[in-house]
């Protein structure tokens, strides 16, 4: 038996970087979380400890700093430049994959007016972006994470099969709320980064509101439908999503009727629904989603 050394990658992980456009008297800030990962010949590395070929997670981290400096246009574009300048860096570097994560802020209103240098976090959504470059190759994928939404009905759930632990009672209207996990794939590398995003959002929020629902599996298929449908753009669309269970509550005890007013929100166990919605005329690329954790 040989022991050979597999597949491996490495980088530095998690650089958290903000950058604050002060150029005019309103301020604008960006507020990063930058993953890099270098793929390529790194064997004598592993094998003796011989660093020669070893860009260091320390200089990685550097260039996601000087980067900045010349302003992070998003998280795609300022993706795409980080991995095709690590995949052009040396020619042992095979490949580079920078996964970008971008927090929103909001600007405080004071008496009614959005201040010009005071922020709030915009809640748990994060907008995400993996971009690969490889054999000279670049892949973008974008995506966001926890993006919440309820509809208070338009939702039903009956029709399926009743076994012997089956106690779920059928319901034609029902409390539907899922954080969204979604992920797609672009077929260029040169678009408004904003804008698409912007529209593969909105369309995704308008078929959860529109979509009158059977099953959240409905809706995930028309959300990821519907956004390939809008924008020619995307290739495929992954999404995971949590059913996030409203259960009406019992208020007997306290000699009160429910008509559908009071419900417990239960935080777990969640059902979890995830599915891709893909072009059949687009050739895959698996490449670009590896690394993605959660995504069927
Ligand atoms: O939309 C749903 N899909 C399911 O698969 C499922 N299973 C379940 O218990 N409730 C629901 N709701």
């Amino acid at each position: 038996m040989a022991i050979v050394l597999g597949p491996n990658q490495y980088g530095k992980a998690e650089v958290r970087v903000v950058a604050v456009d002060r150029s005019t008297p309103q301020h604008s800030l960006v507020d990063l979380n930058v993953s890099s990962a270098l793929r390529g010949d790194f064997s004598a590395a592993h094998l003796t400890g011989d660093n020669a070929h070893v860009l260091t997670t320390d200089a990685q981290k550097n260039t996601v700093f000087a980067f900045a400096r010349d302003g992070i246009a998003s998280p795609e574009a300022f993706g795409i430049r980080l991995a095709t300048h690590f995949a052009g860096s040396y020619p042992w570097i095979s490949g580079a994959r920078v996964a970008v994560e971008s927090y929103g802020w909001d600007r405080i209103t004071v008496g009614g007016q959005p201040h010009d240098h005071a922020f709030r976090r915009a809640g748990a959504e994060v907008r995400t972006a993996v971009v690969t470059a490889d054999d000279s190759r670049l892949h973008v994928v974008a995506g966001l994470t926890d993006l919440v939404v309820l509809k208070t009905t338009g939702s039903e759930f009956w029709g399926f099969p009743r076994d012997a632990y089956t106690t779920l009672a059928e319901t034609r209207d029902r409390i539907l709320a899922t954080a969204v996990t979604a992920r797609w794939r672009y077929l260029g590398t040169d678009l408004d980064w904003h804008g698409v995003f912007d529209t593969v959002r909105t369309t995704m929020l308008e078929a959860f509101a529109s979509t009158h629902s059977l099953a959240l599996q409905q809706t995930l298929h028309a959300m990821g439908a519907a956004v390939l449908e809008t924008v020619p753009e995307v290739a495929e669309v992954r999404l995971s999503m949590p059913n996030k269970h409203h259960f009406l509550q019992d208020l007997s005890a306290f000699g009160l009727d429910n008509p559908d007013v009071v419900y417990h929100a239960d935080d777990r166990p969640y059902g979890l629904i995830e599915g891709t919605v893909l072009r059949d005329d687009v050739p895959p690329a698996e490449v670009a989603w590896q690394g993605t954790p959660g995504f069927v």
